[in-house]
């Protein structure tokens, strides 16, 4: 956190569009860094308000979206990616001038090309990423921790303004993130080989051993060995989230699905002719990728590292 930050909060009025894992994560961290002052929260739901104000993650809840951005300093859109246009259409008439509005969707490119276009002369449009998060949603599953040394991306462009963005920047930074700048479609490509193709495999990987449980009776489950375990955590992964990343991260996707198909056909074939060095050798680059994680610090699959999951009965958001 900087001495600014202590003294004073970088945005007096905070709107939060979406109170599930991320915008409740950043709000504790922000409020819990005494970033921002008041934090509005806007959420579908009824259930979910009174859950967030219970949980600390705002002060006041807004039934509407447009009710909650009035008078914000900062709009964080916190939804799944195809309801981002839709939000700011409805939030744009009550934005004030010179406010910014920034997103936490996990692709870039299609944020900024569905909401710039509802988004006022004057207010300024910063799109980001926290490359964190777990495979829980809902106002329970955030927690204060989630960014701590983990990298936040936020794509502005030549037009944006530098103080919204040095603002927003020291924001993320601290809430404990590392902050870096990257142009959308780069973003796009990066994040479909780190996180999304690997998401689509684990869901692959999860339905085959689904469709196999019914051959074996459920011994798939009760003989999973850890590896497959940790491909059941990323397959459990919010349904709307996922489905809404690939469709709007589509041609990076199947760019990156089209290589890792020519990948594991030479992988098949090494097996089938029985070329132990081609996978000997492929194993050791591997190998040295995991190694190179663990040296930078990004490892954070460690024990729990507050991913409990939420309690039970509590809404989903
Ligand atoms: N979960 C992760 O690991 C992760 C990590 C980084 C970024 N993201 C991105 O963050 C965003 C939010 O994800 P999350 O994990 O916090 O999800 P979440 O399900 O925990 O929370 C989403 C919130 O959006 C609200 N919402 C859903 N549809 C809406 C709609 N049509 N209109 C208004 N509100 C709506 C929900 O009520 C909820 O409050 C997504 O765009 C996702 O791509 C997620
Ligand atoms: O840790 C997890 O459960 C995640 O899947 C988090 C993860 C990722 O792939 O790393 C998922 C989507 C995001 O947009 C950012 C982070």
């Amino acid at each position: 956190m900087t001495d600014t930050a202590a003294s004073a909060p970088l945005y007096n009025r905070v709107a939060l569009i979406g109170m599930g894992l991320i915008g409740g994560s950043f709000s504790l961290a922000a409020r819990r860094a005494g970033l921002v002052g008041h934090v509005a929260g806007h959420a579908r739901t009824e259930a979910t308000r009174a859950r967030a104000l219970e949980l600390g993650l705002c002060d006041s809840v807004h039934a509407s979206a447009a009710e909650a951005a009035a008078d914000a300093d900062l709009v964080l859109l916190c939804v799944p990616m195809r309801a981002m246009a839709p939000v700011a259409e409805e939030i744009a008439p009550a934005l004030k001038p010179g406010a910014t509005v920034s997103d936490v969707g996990s692709a870039k490119g299609a944020v900024f090309e569905a909401v710039a276009p509802h988004i006022p002369e004057g207010v300024h449009l910063i799109p980001g990423h926290p490359l964190a998060g777990t495979e829980h949603s809902g106002p329970d599953a955030g927690f204060a921790e989630l960014f701590e040394n983990r990298w936040v991306i936020l794509t502005p462009n030549a037009e944006t303004d530098p103080e919204a963005l040095a603002r927003l920047r020291a924001a993320w930074e601290g809430c404990g993130a590392n902050v870096d700048e990257m142009d959308p479609a780069h973003h796009d490509l990066v994040l479909a080989v780190t996180s999304h193709v690997p998401h689509a495999i684990a869901y692959t990987m999860v339905g085959v051993a689904d469709d196999m449980r019914r051959v074996t009776q459920s011994e798939v489950i009760k003989y999973s060995a850890a590896g497959f375990r940790d491909f059941t955590r990323i397959a459990a992964s919010d349904p709307t989230m996922w489905r809404d990343v690939f469709l709007t991260n589509k041609d990076a996707t199947l760019e990156i699905l089209g290589r890792f198909t020519e990948e594991l056909f030479a992988l098949q074939r090494a097996i089938r002719i029985g070329d132990g060095d081609h996978l000997h050798a492929y194993f050791t680059r591997t190998r040295a990728i995991r190694r190179g994680i663990i040296e930078a610090g990004q490892d954070t699959a460690a024990p729990d590292f507050g991913r409990t999951p939420p309690k039970p009965g509590t809404p989903k958001a």
